[in-house]
Parts: structure tokens; C-alpha cells; sequence
């Protein structure tokens, strides 16, 4: 029998459920490329629709979603967006917006909630009378939720104001809504009314919702048709893509409404290590599936307490030199949140102990 792994490293590891498997093999499927894969044009209609939207693209990755996005707002050489020093854009997606797109990153620095302060913004919009020296700002990127602040949602209230901004600069507002679900869910906000102010907004199927591969587009019909070309100069246009929509129909389907339950779980990880005198966790901090805590004591290291957990088959991420990442998703049960603690518990045992014996060992002067 498989030995039972709990991977808490993310929530883009969900294997696909029996129920996504049955509608993959039973999809009914054509060439998407042109236009014609039944079950994508039926995903892609719901999906515009749930998120108020009249348009929807499939895209094979939440990077391509972004990147395409991005590229469609900046189609003109000079421009200039303005996103997050810690966003999921300009970290992780190997500065695609500058080194394929030519698109210049504006960072502005994001706050520990996620958010960028609104007037800092504002201050980084490119004056047009320095147009001689200056990029041409055309877009705002926010991140709902956002990753490297721990899942931190924002506000309708706040995106609102940021789209007021735009719109009175003339720019556009992109939302990298990879985990937009997740704030929706954590908020009790309808997620159509979350992105309202969003002229366009990049949703990962395949991270809460638990789909196997992709994300959408979502936007009016007449930005969409940019990022449908886009998609097929990246070569992301694929074929019988009905495969791929019927398991993230099933997803959207049976997962979204399991996300209250990846947050309380992501919560009781929370309280349990907030009992750990090793480590320090902010509970305030932790608003829907992701936990982020520090090492408290220089004898632990991430590393060596991820190394320590997945001798015990738990999985789990370092986010930098003093603190680690949990992710909780749907396939994670409360008995693994369980597991989990005690595992985390024995594992700070055993690296105190092999501590204090190397001390012992160097205090003896045998190595
Ligand atoms: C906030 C955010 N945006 C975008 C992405 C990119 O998605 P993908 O891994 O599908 O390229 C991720 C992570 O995967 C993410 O966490
Ligand atoms: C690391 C990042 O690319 C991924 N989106 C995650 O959160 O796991």
C-alpha cells in the first residue's frame, strides 16, 4: 500500500478527484484552437459568468495567465505597469513581462496585508510631461489572495479604490486572482463583486479548486479576443482542451465550496504551533489556507524542519531563512492537520537532541 504523504507544500499538488477522471475521459471534446472544443466554450461561459464578466480564456498556466494579461493591457513598446515588490507576478514568473513582453515592472512596495498603499501607487504613476525620460503607465496588478503575505485577502472596499485610481488615470487594473475563491470565501464577499473594479482577472484552477492543470482569463469580449491571440503566439492554443475544462467544471463544481473548511483547518495548524515555544506564528495573520511561521530558535532551521517532517512523510515548504510555509488544501483531512502537529513536535525533538549532542560531543572535544 502507498505510505500516506501529507503535502502541505501547496495547494497546486491536489491530485485530480475519481469525479474530475470520469468527466475527463467522458468530455466531449473538439479543436479549441478553432473554436470549436464544446466543453471549453461551456466552462469558459460559466466561469465569465460566476465572475461577472463577459468573457472567459482558458490558459494552460496561472504564469501564461498573467503574462498574456499583462502583454494585452501593455500592447504598446514604453509600457510601464505597476505591481507589488512581492507579488506573484514579479517574483516567480521569471520577469516575463519585461523579458518576453518588454513591459516595464513599476514596483511599489506591498504591505504586510498584501495591499500597496494607494497613494504610493498614485505617487508611481508616470507623469505624461516627462514622456521624453518615462515608461507610459498602462496597468495596476493586484494579488487576491496574496501568496508571500500568507494568503492575506483584499478588500472590495480597497480594490475598489484602486480601481477608482486607474480608471481616473486612464489604466487599466489587472487582479492575479490565482486564489480569488479563497479571499471570496474568506470574506463573504460574491466574487463577481470582489473583481467589479478589474478589467481583467487571472483565476488558477488549479490550486484551491483542486483542477489538475490551467487557469482563465476573464475580461470584456473585446479584451479577450487580445489574450486569445496572445495565447497562441506562446503556444498555449491546445486542441481537445474539453479534456482539461470538464476537470475544472467539476472542480468549480465540488471544490470551491470546501474552501471554508481548507481555512479552519489552516487555522487549527495555526493554533497548534502556536503552542510550540520553537516557533512563532501570527493567528491574526492567517486568513484563509496558507500558515507562515518563523523559527524562534537558532537550533531549527527550515530546513532542517522540512527535512526533519518529510522523514515522516509530511511535506512542507521553507519561504526563506527563518520561516516555513504551510498550504492547506481539500485533500488534507483535520486527522492530517493532526499528524502534522505531532510529527512537528517529534521533529523539534529530534533536532534539539542531535543539537545537544554535537554540543556535548564538541564540549568533549570528539567530533
Ligand atoms: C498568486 C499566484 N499567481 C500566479 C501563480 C502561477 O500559477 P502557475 O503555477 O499555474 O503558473 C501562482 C502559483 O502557482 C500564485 O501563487
Ligand atoms: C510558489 C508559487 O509559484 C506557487 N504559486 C505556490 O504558491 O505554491
Amino acid at each position: 500500500m502507498a505510505t500516506k504523504v501529507v503535502d502541505l507544500r501547496s495547494d497546486t499538488v491536489t491530485k485530480p478527484s475519481e469525479a474530475m477522471r470520469a468527466a475527463m475521459a467522458a468530455a466531449d471534446v473538439d479543436d479549441d484552437v478553432l473554436g470549436a472544443d464544446p466543453t471549453a466554450c461551456r466552462f469558459e461561459a460559466e466561469m465569465a459568468r460566476i465572475m461577472g464578466k463577459e468573457a472567459a480564456l482558458f490558459v494552460p498556466s496561472g504564469t501564461m495567465a498573467n503574462l498574456i494579461s499583462v502583454l494585452a493591457h501593455c500592447d504598446a513598446r514604453g509600457s510601464e505597469v505597476i505591481l507589488g515588490h512581492d507579488s506573484h507576478i514579479h517574483v516567480y514568473e521569471h520577469g516575463g513581462i519585461s523579458t518576453l513582453g518588454g513591459v516595464h515592472p513599476r514596483t511599489v512596495p506591498n504591505n504586510p496585508d498584501g495591499t500597496m498603499d494607494v497613494d504610493r501607487i498614485v505617487a508611481a504613476i508616470r507623469s505624461t510631461d516627462g514622456a521624453l525620460y518615462y515608461p507610459t503607465t498602462r496597468l495596476i496588478c493586484l494579488e487576491n489572495t496574496h501568496g508571500n503575505s500568507g494568503g492575506k485577502c483584499l478588500t472590495v472596499e480597497y480594490t475598489d479604490k484602486v480601481g477608482e485610481v486607474a480608471k481616473a488615470h486612464g489604466l487599466k487594473l489587472h487582479i492575479d486572482g490565482a486564489r480569488i475563491f479563497n479571499a471570496s470565501v474568506a470574506l463573504g464577499v460574491p466574487v463577481d463583486r470582489l473583481v467589479r473594479a478589474a478589467d481583467s482577472v487571472s483565476i488558477c484552477l488549479s490550486k484551491g479548486i483542486g483542477a489538475p492543470v490551467g487557469s482563465v482569463i476573464v475580461g470584456t469580449k473585446a479584451f479577450i479576443h487580445k489574450p486569445k491571440i496572445l495565447r497562441k503566439t506562446l503556444g498555449g492554443g491546445m486542441r481537445q482542451v474539453g479534456v482539461l475544462c470538464a476537470a475544472a467544471e467539476v472542480g468549480v463544481r465540488d471544490t470551491v465550496g470546501k474552501l471554508a473548511d481548507d481555512h479552519r483547518k489552516a487555522k487549527v495548524l495555526a493554533d497548534g504551533l502556536k503552542k510550540i515555544k520553537q516557533f512563532t506564528v501570527d493567528l491574526s495573520s492567517v486568513e484563509t489556507n496558507m500558515v507562515f511561521f518563523d523559527m524562534a530558535d537558532p537550533r531549527i532551521s527550515p530546513a532542517k524542519l522540512c527535512q526533519a517532517l518529510k522523514q515522516r512523510n509530511v511535506l512542507a515548504m521553507p519561504t526563506s531563512s527563518k520561516s516555513v510555509r504551510f498550504v492547506v488544501h481539500y485533500q488534507i483531512s483535520d486527522s492530517d492537520i493532526q499528524y502534522t502537529l505531532k510529527c512537528i513536535e517529534e521533529a523539534v525533538e529530534e533536532i534539539l537532541a542531535c543539537d545537544a549532542k554535537s554540543e556535548r560531543c564538541s564540549t568533549n572535544g570528539t567530533s
